[in-house]
């Protein structure tokens, strides 16, 4: 049974679903140190924002197949890393939408109206009506940075509640903005019009302390500041400063650029401030939400299904991965046998998408080429996560034509190895919804299924050589299964096609290519299926 461990408190439905096929160990609040000790023995882990898994982690998780983060920011894991790895990460892109908008939200009316310190100044028994005096929201402006899914909620109730909202979002169309009711200015315009701004964007390279001193002063004197998003978007000593010169009004922060939030100038600001320790997604309803997306596609992976959610493998709707996968195995068995043709190092990979796979969604059939190609020489090191990613620093250089005309199939696939041997070209279909066929070697017009050993051979088209072949092999005891001949024309050169029940002994591939009239033989392995 695979091992899932369980690093972060996760809603029970979720560890309800991961042990009908796993083993599960919820082991919360370990140490660096402890989890690299323990991450050997585990297939998959499942995590929060409070478990990072640095490089070394994932070096140490030889086991892992799958890492689960149940909600929505990855920062906390070293993506790249576990992509070379071939470890899949899966995320819940909606499950906490509305909490973390709502916390938002509930930030900007607890700012405005100083509900924190005014509940805890009644709870020390005084009575200070005028020393709260608020402001409305009401015909304010609201600046939204990141208009995505939080950020679109946000602005969706802001506009309820009768403000006027902007949005800075470069990866977003004025079209999206406009059915938002939301004007899409830049982050200057932004920054300097607003009376409360507010956060919805991932910690990137590009957005680390995008919120920094000189963003800062371009604010109103006015301008309250919210992020529930990441910390480390802002510049947090700056922003301390700014707010103890009161330079701008106010700022709510759930998310800090270090948690736990250690020893910070934050702490020590007044009523202007309100911290919360990231409660951005801690709501019952999204920790039900997000254990059971994460849980799922855990459970899915560990049973050899597809993930929906994958960070870092093209996502797929369901219904359309179900049309690929056969065409994902065509893919990967013509990758394989293409790898062997070639024999040596691959330079230059071309893959021809025809008919109906000349569409920008069958990039897993490309992936899958990849795997097929490198397998050969990875085994199952190389898998779908990591084949782009392998090739590419192999050197490969790989290029896609995608063409919508397929002659005899609804689809096909060529794919041609250039290397340091030659260069080869196979071209296969389907038969069928999914029996696979190859259809052409080199030119050579054919037409037969792929088996676990087959040998190649192209020779003059002459009397006799199919004879010598069979007698040949008949002498080292192989016995041939099926056999295929193409030809381009009568008496020019062909290919002969043989599956063979056995593997063909070492010593009988150079007798082949002694016969009369041969030129070239190889042998083909495929993996069991
Ligand atoms: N406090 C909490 O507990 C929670 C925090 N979050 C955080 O909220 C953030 C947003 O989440 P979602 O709305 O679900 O993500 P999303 O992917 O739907 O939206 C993010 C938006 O940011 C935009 N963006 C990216 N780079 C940008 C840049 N340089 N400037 C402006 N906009 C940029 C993107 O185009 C996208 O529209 C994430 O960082 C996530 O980790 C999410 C859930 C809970
Ligand atoms: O989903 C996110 O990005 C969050 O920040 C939520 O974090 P959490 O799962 O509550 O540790």
């Amino acid at each position: 049974m695979p091992k899932v461990l369980v690093s972060d408190r996760i809603d029970q439905s979720g560890i309800d679903i991961l042990s009908q096929v796993a083993q599960v160990d919820v082991k919360t609040g370990l140490s660096p140190e402890e989890l690299i000790r323990i991450i050997p023995d585990y297939d998959a882990l499942m995590i929060r924002s409070g478990t990072r898994v640095t490089a070394e982690m994932i070096a140490a998780g030889k086991q892992l197949k799958i890492i689960g983060r149940a909600g929505v920011g990855v920062d906390n894991v070293d993506v790249p890393n576990a992509t070379r790895q071939g470890i899949l990460v899966v995320n819940s892109p909606e499950g906490n939408t509305i909490a973390a908008a709502e916390h938002a939200l509930a930030m900007m009316l607890s700012l405005s109206r100083y509900i924190p310190i005014a509940n805890q100044s009644v709870k020390e028994g005084k009575w200070e009506r005028s020393k709260f005096l608020g402001v409305e929201v009401y015909k304010k402006t609201l600046g939204v940075v990141g208009l995505g899914k939080i950020g679109s909620h946000v602005a969706a109730v802001a506009r309820a509640m009768g403000m006027q909202v902007l949005a800075y979002d470069p990866f977003l169309s004025a079209e999206r903005a406009e059915q938002l009711g939301v004007h899409l200015v830049d982050l200057d315009l932004l920054l300097r019009e607003s009376d409360y701004i507010t956060l919805h964007l991932p910690k990137t390279a590009e957005t680390y302390h995008l919120i920094n001193a000189e963003a800062i002063a371009k604010m109103r004197p006015t301008a309250r500041l919210i992020n529930c998003a990441r910390g480390g978007i802002i510049d947090e000593a700056a922003l301390a400063e700014a707010l103890k010169a009161e330079r701008i009004a106010g700022a709510a922060l759930d998310v800090y650029e270090e948690e736990p939030l250690g020893e910070s100038a934050l702490r020590e600001l007044g009523r202007n401030v309100i911290l919360t320790p990231h409660l951005g997604a801690s709501t019952e309803e999204a920790q039900v939400n997000v254990a059971i997306d994460v849980a799922e596609q855990i459970r899915d992976v560990l049973l050899g299904l597809p993930a929906r959610s994958a960070v870092n493998i093209p996502g797929l709707r369901p219904e359309i991965l179900e049309k690929l996968r056969p065409y994902m195995q065509l893919s990967e068995t013509l990758g394989y046998l293409v790898s062997q043709l070639a024999g040596g190092r691959v330079e230059t990979f071309n893959i021809r998408l025809q008919g109906e796979l000349a569409n920008n969604e069958s990039q897993p059939v490309v992936v899958a080429a990849l795997k097929g190609l490198l397998s050969h020489a990875l085994q199952e090191r190389v898998n779908y996560v990591n084949a782009s990613i392998e090739a590419k620093e192999r050197g490969i250089r790989v290029t896609e034509v995608r063409d919508p005309n397929s002659r005899d199939y609804a689809g096909s696939v060529q794919m041609t190895a250039v290397g340091s041997q030659g260069e080869h070209t196979v071209t296969g279909a389907l038969l069928g919804e999914e029996e696979i066929r190859i259809t052409n070697i080199d030119g050579f017009p054919i037409n037969v299924p792929p088996s676990r050993h087959m040998l190649f051979t192209l020779h003059r088209d002459v009397p006799g050589i199919i004879g010598n072949i069979g007698s040949l092999l008949g002498d080292f005891n192989v016995n041939i299964a099926s056999m295929q001949v193409g030809r381009k024309i009568v008496r020019g050169d062909a290919v002969m096609v043989l599956s063979l029940d056995d593997p063909l002994p070492e010593n009988v591939l150079p007798e082949i290519t002694k016969v009369a009239g041969i030129r070239d033989a190889y042998t083909i392995t495929l993996p069991a299926s």
